[in-house]
């Protein structure tokens, strides 16, 4: 069976490098796509309440009969929830909902910076650290400006910071800042959801070294540090993205492919969203 790596977290918790995403994925096909992933060796597995599919998320979990501390099982808090009593209340619904004792990993899922006081969510989080039934607390989308008040003004350093990051938006500045603080930084939408896969840089390096430029995709990010957990629904596409570990890119393709930054987000800008659901 493939070996992983792991990433270890600012307070020690380890993380598989490479898990399993299911945005997108309904909830009537989530429990085979996980148990795909599962048995194709992904330990990872990334949901949110918002996505409507944590139930089946733990049922496939459950029913790979691996023991629960070999999946890592990341969830989001949703949007709507962001006052400090809801947050709490949102946390045990996801538990419950996904029928496991505790979570590896919990995430404010978005800051919306115009809608409530997400210093106010974070204490909330570290109250839910503090109670045992998650291991690790993190963000998601925050700014490097979104991070510093929660530096300056609470306790616990999220352990990771999950943000849109792929060839066409490199996160330079997020990932620095991250680098510099001790929260390691997770790629959403790591190979965006197919836009980068015909880039002529890419399939160039992907011809050469007779890889999928998804494979090609995806290693820049493990070599770059970055946590993925690309989706699909396809298992010849989720064992393919699974083989990452039997090459490697050379720092004239690392650079090549970070050379293809755009600014060029495909999802929401994390300053100016503040939809709930
Ligand atoms: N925190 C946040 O705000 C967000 C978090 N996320 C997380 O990140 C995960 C991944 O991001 P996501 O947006 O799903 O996008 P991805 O970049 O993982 O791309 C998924 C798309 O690419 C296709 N695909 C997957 N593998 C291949 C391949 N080898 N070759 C060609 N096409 C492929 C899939 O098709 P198919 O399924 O049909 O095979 C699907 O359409 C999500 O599932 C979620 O867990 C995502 C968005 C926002
Ligand atoms: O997939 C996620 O985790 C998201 O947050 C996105 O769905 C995001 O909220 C979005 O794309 C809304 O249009």
């Amino acid at each position: 069976m493939t070996s992983v790596p792991t990433v270890t977290l600012n307070n020690g918790v380890s993380i598989p490098q490479l898990g399993f995403g299911v945005f997108q994925i309904e909830p009537e096909n989530t429990r085979e796509a996980v148990r795909v992933a599962l048995e194709t060796g992904y330990r990872h597995i990334d949901t949110a309440e918002m996505y409507g599919n944590e139930k089946e998320v733990g049922q496939a979990v459950r029913e790979s009969g691996l023991p629960r501390a070999e999946v890592f099982v990341t969830s989001k808090l949703n949007n709507g929830y962001h006052a400090y009593g809801d947050a709490l209340a949102a946390f045990a619904r996801s538990l419950e909902d996904l029928d496991l004792e505790y979570l590896d990993l919990f995430l404010v899922h978005w800051p919306l910076p115009g809608v409530g006081d997400f210093v106010e969510t974070w204490k909330a989080m570290e109250e839910i650290y503090r109670s045992g039934r998650c291991k690790a607390i993190g963000v998601s989308n925050f700014q490097p400006a979104h991070l510093e008040r929660l530096l300056r003004e609470t306790d616990v350093v999220p352990v990771v910071n999950q943000v849109e990051a792929h060839p066409y938006l490199t996160q330079e500045a997020v990932r620095t800042f991250g680098r510099e603080n001790g929260i390691a930084t997770e790629a959403w939408s790591p190979i965006a959801q197919g836009k980068v896969l015909d880039d002529t840089v890419i399939t160039a390096i992907a011809d050469r070294v007779k890889r999928s430029p998804a494979q090609v995709t995806l290693r820049w990010h493990l070599q770059r540090g970055d946590i993925v957990f690309p989706k699909s629904v396809t298992p010849a596409r989720v064992a393919e993205n699974f083989r990452l570990f039997d090459f490697e890119l050379t720092d004239e393709d690392m650079a090549a492919i970070t050379g293809l930054n755009r600014d060029e987000r495909i999802g929401p800008d994390p300053d100016t969203f503040n939809w709930i659901p």
